[in-house]
């Protein structure tokens, strides 16, 4: 399977305290990949690493051969690379429509003066846009909520405006911050579902970290475990469900409960 982005031992410094101390991957385009690990793991800052949020103490990232490592969030973006955010980040006060139509604007073609003067190329982008954007809210089931304001949708409809969102980008690799995070068993389940069917339509990767293991063994075909800011196994669903590390770490509980 093509390579699609390699880490090589990334670290990630605070004053002292090491938040990531070596992560190492390598994602395959077209794969759903699982990051899982106890409360301050390192996951969010590998994240945030990734998408140029944060520039790493140390270590590589090649997206498809080219390297990324330390460049800006927008740049990072444009090469196909989105994600979301553990609290929602939505323009509230927008449209639903417009919120995705604002998120496609990353592979726009036109330019800002064509857009002030309403020129027809404009026009025929912006068409083109909307429908794009409507075809991003079928897709995650929220069609019906295109014309409301952000924020009067229901939690759950709002967590899938944000994958809408960045969906609408043309991403090629999703990187999704607790995804299930504030949602119902119910609404878990069709999430799962709408990434399988999102992943095939869209041939795209994704990484996610998620607390739900329901999620997570029933998403992912791979997933790598931190914790205390290191990978302590990757693997399958099966091998990782049995790893006397992770069940340590961090399964136990949920092993039990499941
Ligand atoms: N900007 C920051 N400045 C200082 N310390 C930070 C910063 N961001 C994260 N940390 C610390 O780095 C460690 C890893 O945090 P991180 O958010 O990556 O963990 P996580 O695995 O995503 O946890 P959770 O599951 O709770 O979201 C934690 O000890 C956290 O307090």
């Amino acid at each position: 399977m093509p390579e699609l982005l390699t880490v090589n031992g990334l670290e990630k410094n605070f004053k002292g305290l090491k938040a990531v101390n070596g992560f190492s991957a390598k994602l395959s385009e077209n794969q759903i990949y699982g990051l899982i690990g106890t409360n301050g793991a390192g996951k969010t800052t590998v994240i945030n690493m990734l998408s140029g949020v944060l520039k790493p103490s140390a270590g590589s990232v090649f997206f498809r051969g080219i390297e990324i490592t330390g460049e800006r969030p927008d740049k990072i973006a444009k090469l196909g690379i989105l994600r979301t955010y553990q609290n929602l980040r939505l323009f509230k006060k927008v449209s639903v429509l417009q919120n995705v139509m604002i998120g496609a604007q990353i592979d726009k073609s036109y330019s800002n003066i064509e857009a002030i003067l309403g020129m027809t190329r404009f026009r025929q982008e912006e068409r083109k846009l909307e429908e794009k954007a409507l075809n991003m809210l079928e897709l995650m089931g929220i069609e019906d909520y295109a014309k409301e304001r952000a924020d009067s949708l229901p939690y759950g409809a709002q967590r899938k405006l944000e994958i809408a969102r960045i969906l609408a980008a043309s991403p090629k690799l999703l990187l999704l911050d607790e995804p299930a995070a504030g949602l119902n068993p119910q609404e878990s389940l069709e999430l799962v579902q709408r990434l399988k069917k999102i992943r095939e339509e869209f041939e795209l990767a994704i990484l996610l970290i998620e607390h739900d293991m329901k999620v997570v063994m029933s998403l992912c075909e791979y997933i790598y475990a931190m914790a205390a800011g290191q990978i302590i196994a990757e693997g399958e669903p099966k091998v990782i469900r049995e790893d006397p590390k992770v069940i340590e770490a961090y399964l136990g509980r949920a092993k039990k409960d499941a």
